[in-house]
């Protein structure tokens, strides 16, 4: 589905992303580990294209889509949940989620079945993002990134700064995501993330990265072997 080889970024002469190489497989969670400031955020930027990449390549489905716009990708099947969301607070969450047609012609419907993912978002369309909990405002920057129905989410740190109980829903969402697919069609996931538990949970495979280099990688039996939690942070 997505295969990214030999990436490398830099911000100004600032080298953050060292010939990394990472791929998403329809039905499966690939888990980007790594402590703070190591270029995760980048790394997933690059593959929405948000920001340039120096060097490499990065293609879905068997497409290149190195130097495409954030706009093609979405168009092209890239779901994007941004670190610290990025709801428009002044927006109801209805609008919020027709946001996330904007690669859609226009017209398309908000699907259903993500109110089945996420029941607290049906009770509260006509609520003003900037008014839901954290955890609320996480589960419908996932909606929102499923609104256009992508083969491929990528999540930046969906645990970050939510209660406990939510994280445990948003795990939920996310397994399920990948076993059964989205209305019909396998999802690739992609997410990186700090909280080790989380993350050692839901990975069907890993990696860490290092000062923009990956330092290991495997499936989910080498993360509980290699003493991969001692890597990261949490
Ligand atoms: N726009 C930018 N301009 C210059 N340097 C940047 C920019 N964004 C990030 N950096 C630097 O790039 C490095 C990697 O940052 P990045 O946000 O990708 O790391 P991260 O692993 O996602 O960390 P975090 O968990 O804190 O988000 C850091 O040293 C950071 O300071």
């Amino acid at each position: 589905m997505l295969a990214a080889r030999g990436i490398h970024q830099y911000y100004g002469g600032s080298h953050i992303l060292r010939d990394v190489s990472v791929s998403a497989t329809p039905g499966r969670i690939t888990v980007l580990l790594g402590r703070n400031g190591v270029g995760k955020t980048s790394l997933l930027k690059s593959l929405m294209g948000l920001v340039p990449i120096r060097a490499g390549t990065v293609s879905l489905a068997g497409k290149d889509i190195s130097h495409a716009t954030p706009y093609q990708r979405a168009r092209a099947g890239i779901g994007y949940v941004p670190q610290g969301r990025e709801i428009f607070a002044r927006l109801t969450v209805e609008e919020n989620l027709r946001m996330g047609l904007a690669s859609k012609p226009g017209g398309t419907p908000v699907p259903e079945h993500l109110y089945a993912l996420f029941p607290v978002l049906k009770q509260m369309l006509k609520r003003r993002g900037g008014d839901l909990s954290g955890g609320q405002q996480q589960q419908l920057a996932i909606a929102r990134a499923l609104a256009a129905s992508p083969r491929l989410l990528i999540l930046d740190e969906p645990t970050e700064g939510i209660q406990p109980s939510i994280i445990k829903d948003i795990g939920r969402v996310i397994r399920r995501l990948a076993d059964e697919g989205l209305d019909g069609h396998p999802v690739a996931i992609l997410l990186c993330e700090q909280y080790y538990d989380f993350a050692a949970e839901l990975a069907d495979e890993f990696l860490v990265l290092e000062r923009g280099s990956v330092i290991a990688r495997g499936d989910n039996a080498a993360m509980q072997t290699a003493e991969i939690r001692g890597l990261v942070a949490i």
